[in-house]
């Protein structure tokens, strides 16, 4: 009876499953906590691509302890969006830090390539990174022979095959997502030598390959096993929480607040509040994301001592509206609305209220209040939305 292995390398961890397709329930789980590099710098947010290695390894050995890792057929990655796993040629484990897609500091970048483009890309776009890259360190922009993104590069250390498909390329910028190709024009916009960069594109039924010796060694699993393309973090929270036809929505709450929907259709918002991304079975999946979600409400615990559990009882304490007491959550800068230099706020503190469960529950609140603001975003381009959908499906 056929397991499969699921991997989730987001910005707070990486998380592993096993699936047990006949009973269709997970069986084992592992995890192991990543976090931002320190800094001081304003917007900066970066991580070691070792990190997320060393976390596939951990997590999937302690999911794989649990179950008859023979049994297991297949593996499929689940990659945090946005941010850019350059600089491979250099060697596996030797790569520089490399930016985080909350990192805000090509918020200039974002802003030059919006205007050349002619589109609206916010400073979390890969493309804005690597513009960044080459102006800030080129140096190390100069020995970059590939570029991936951490769900693909996660991919190549499995298989030792460099490859994305279009639901997590969709996050770059360079990407165009109604033809689902690499946009070659945009990629030469940022620099000349960028299209010879990208990896090769697989559909949502091609597989990357199976597992290279070493890394199927490593994880306890069988040389035949196969990894699939995977997809985007989102583009895969979708698949898995069953959305399949327009109108249903998914709230996705990590690092980053997410909120999606599948569609039959290209979604072009002019503003780019609503990211048009492609989903991982060839639709598309327009996405609102913000930078500040969980990552406000971690700060705030963390800053009061508080493990989670007494954060959320003593939260649960507190009345809600935190007794006027306004968390604006943009610590990381923000990109819905788009305000990359912004930063977090606390607002109508008075005396007594300087308490952990009320800031924590704060930090949640205002977390809620943004994606609400996409929420109602993505409510009122429904109608154009559907016109779209409508002139694709004819046209
Ligand atoms: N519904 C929630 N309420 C409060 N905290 C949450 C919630 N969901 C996640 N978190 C906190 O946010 C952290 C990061 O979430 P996670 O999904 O692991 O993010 P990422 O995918 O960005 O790594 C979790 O470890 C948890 O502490
Ligand atoms: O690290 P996460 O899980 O917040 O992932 C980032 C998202 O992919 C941004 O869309």
């Amino acid at each position: 009876m056929a397991l499969y292995l699921g991997l989730d390398v987001g910005t707070q961890g990486v998380k592993a499953v096993v699936y047990d397709a006949p009973s269709r329930r997970i069986v084992a789980r592992g995890a192991y906590p990543l976090s931002l590099l320190p800094t001081v710098i304003p917007g900066r947010a970066e991580q070691h691509p070792q990190s997320w290695i060393d976390g596939v390894r951990s997590a999937a050995r302690q999911a794989l302890a649990g179950v008859d890792a023979t049994r297991v057929k297949a593996v499929g990655v689940s990659g945090q969006q946005h941010g850019q796993a350059s600089s491979v040629g250099r060697g596996q484990g030797q790569q520089a830090p490399l930016q985080n897609g909350c990192d805000t500091e090509s918020a200039r970048e974002a802003e030059e390539l919006s205007a050349k483009l002619g589109t609206t890309l916010v400073a979390s776009f890969t493309a804005t990174k690597l513009l960044w890259l080459l102006r800030h360190e080129p140096e190390v922009y100069a020995a970059t022979r590939h570029v991936l993104l951490p769900g693909s590069y996660v991919n190549y250390w499995l298989t030792g095959r460099m490859a994305m498909e279009a639901g997590d390329a969709s996050g770059t910028g360079i990407f165009d997502v109604a033809a689902r190709t690499w946009d070659d024009a945009a990629a030469a916009a940022v620099d000349t030598r960028l299209p010879g960069l990208l990896p090769p594109l697989l559909g949502p039924e091609e597989a990357v390959g199976t597992l290279r010796p070493e890394a199927a060694a490593e994880l306890g699993l069988g040389p035949d096993v196969l990894v699939s393309p995977g997809s985007g973090d989102n583009a895969m929270s979708a698949l898995g929480s069953g959305v399949t036809r327009d109108g249903q929505l998914v709230v996705s709450l990590g690092t980053s607040g997410t909120l999606f929907g599948v569609s039959g259709a290209p979604i072009v918002d002019a503003t780019g509040a609503i990211a048009p991304f492609c989903d991982a079975t060839g639709a598309w999946l327009p996405l609102v994301c913000t930078l500040n979600c969980t990552r406000a409400a971690e700060e705030a615990r963390e800053a009061f001592g508080l493990s989670q559990e007494e954060a959320t009882r003593l939260a649960a304490d507190e009345e809600a509206g935190c007794r006027g007491v306004n968390f604006i959550p943009y610590l990381a800068g923000e990109r819905t609305p788009n305000w990359p230099n912004s930063s977090g706020t606390i607002l109508g503190l008075r005396p007594g209220l300087l308490r952990g469960g009320l800031l924590y529950r704060a930090a949640l609140e205002g977390a809620t209040f943004s994606l609400r603001a996409g929420l109602e975003r993505m409510q009122a381009r429904r109608l154009l939305y559907f016109f779209v959908a409508l002139c694709w499906h004819q046209g």
